[in-house]
């Protein structure tokens, strides 16, 4: 399978606007795939770690949904996709009330994150990763400190989306405690083995991937997929809903989510980038397995 996708690589180019992921190999593709059996098939650099960047987006707003219901967080947030770039500014300015349209683009999954409970940024990130751990069924799941750090340090442009959403009563509190936040949730580090069990729990509304217990209540995990479907693949959403139909959410890292209702979890990693931001092999690699054994969902 990655062999048919290898070569889209070099029409990719990894992300430099976070400098310390200008380091990965844009020739790596790597994919797994969970099915709630003991082993996961993979292929590829399958075994790599990589920073969710995005992908947390999902994840944050599982947590605040849990925390707060969606009455809070939807009082911040909004539904509907931008047809904008991930990181744009110009929807809420040209929006009343400014608000962010949705939690899967920056300015709304910064709004998302002001919302994670906890009485100190450590405390947060604690909960955040135990859940990750929860959803990967990996007790060994952390962060990338330099990713963090090389984030932190040139985030001017989430900081400008914070600070408009603070005027304007969306957000409140210390800017650079939420950016330190948001860039530590962005560097936490799977494999694509990881990533498939998360997909496969959220395939299955929210069940832990080996055990079987709840970790996210079914309406927010069909909630959150939902989302997946209509905003999780940027600007880009709309075409892969069309050529792909997985509910799935990709980062700048190169990483793709994908969660095939009936139990199938997706892992891929891919960080040559389209100019959209979504890993260039690894829509292709979604798109072949979507034909090839019929996992659209429309
Ligand atoms: N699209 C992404 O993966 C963006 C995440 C990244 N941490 C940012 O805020 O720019």
């Amino acid at each position: 399978m990655i062999k048919k996708v290898k070569g889209y690589t070099k029409n990719g180019k990894v992300a430099d606007y976070i400098p310390a992921l200008s380091k990965a190999d844009p020739n790596d593709v790597g994919i797994a795939i969970f099915d709630g059996n003991k082993t996961c098939f993979s292929e590829g650099e399958h075994h790599k770690l990589f920073t969710l960047q995005s992908i947390s987006k999902v994840l944050t707003l599982a947590l605040a949904l849990m925390d707060h219901g969606e009455d809070v967080v939807f009082s911040k947030v909004g539904m509907e996709p931008t047809g904008d770039p991930f990181n744009s500014i110009a929807k809420l300015e040209s929006h009343i009330p400014s608000k962010p349209l949705n939690p899967m683009i920056n300015a709304g999954a910064l709004a998302v994150s002001s919302l994670i409970k906890g009485s100190s940024n450590e405390e947060k990130l604690e909960r955040l990763i135990q859940f990750v751990r929860e959803l990967s069924g990996n007790s060994l799941i952390t962060y990338n400190q330099e990713v963090a750090k090389s984030e932190f340090e040139t985030a001017d442009l989430n900081r400008s989306l914070s600070y408009f959403m603070k005027q304007h009563g969306v957000i409140s509190g210390d800017i650079d405690v939420l950016l330190d936040f948001y860039t530590k949730q962005c560097a936490i580090e799977v494999n694509c083995e990881d990533l498939a069990k998360i997909g496969y729990s959220l395939a299955q509304q929210g069940e832990h991937p080996q055990k079987s217990y709840s970790i996210i209540p079914f309406e927010i995990a069909r909630l959150v997929k939902t989302f997946m479907v209509t905003c999780g693949m940027y600007n880009a959403s709309g075409e892969f809903a069309i050529r792909v139909g997985i509910p799935a959410k990709s980062g700048v890292s190169g990483g793709i989510v994908g969660a095939v209702p009936g139990g199938i979890g997706i892992g891929i990693y891919g960080p040559a980038l389209d100019e959209k931001g979504n890993s260039i092999a690894g829509m292709k690699l979604l798109e072949l397995l979507s034909a090839k054994h019929h996992l659209s969902i429309f």
